[in-house]
């Protein structure tokens, strides 16, 4: 069974206390640009990332040029944003420190 998607008041309650991380203009996304001093960086963030990411079941779309890693989170089994984008979210930020 998919989660539900979060209202448009529960997202922007979300979004509030989520440092960095914007909704799409039509809601169905939550996106963050995380920059870092170097390319090793930017990939220990990923590789870190990547391993919570795997342990929820829940994974980002993202795209890595030297220093920086676009993000883009969305729940695709339920067509929106899901309290998982949110907890993937915050665990993203804490790994970027
Ligand atoms: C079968 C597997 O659990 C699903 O395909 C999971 C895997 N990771 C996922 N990640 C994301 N972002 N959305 C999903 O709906 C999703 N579904």
């Amino acid at each position: 069974m998919p989660k539900p998607c979060l209202t448009t008041d529960e997202l922007t309650t979300a979004l509030e206390t989520l440092e960095g991380w914007t909704a799409e203009e039509d809601g169905k996304a939550v996106t963050r640009t995380f920059k870092f001093g170097t390319f090793t960086q930017a990939f220990a963030f990923m590789t870190a990332a990547a391993l919570t990411a795997e342990k929820m079941d829940h994974h980002p779309e993202w795209f890595n040029v030297y220093n920086r890693v676009d993000v883009r989170l969305t729940t695709h089994d339920s067509g929106g944003v899901t309290a998982l984008d949110i907890a993937l979210a915050e665990a993203m930020n804490k790994a970027a420190g």
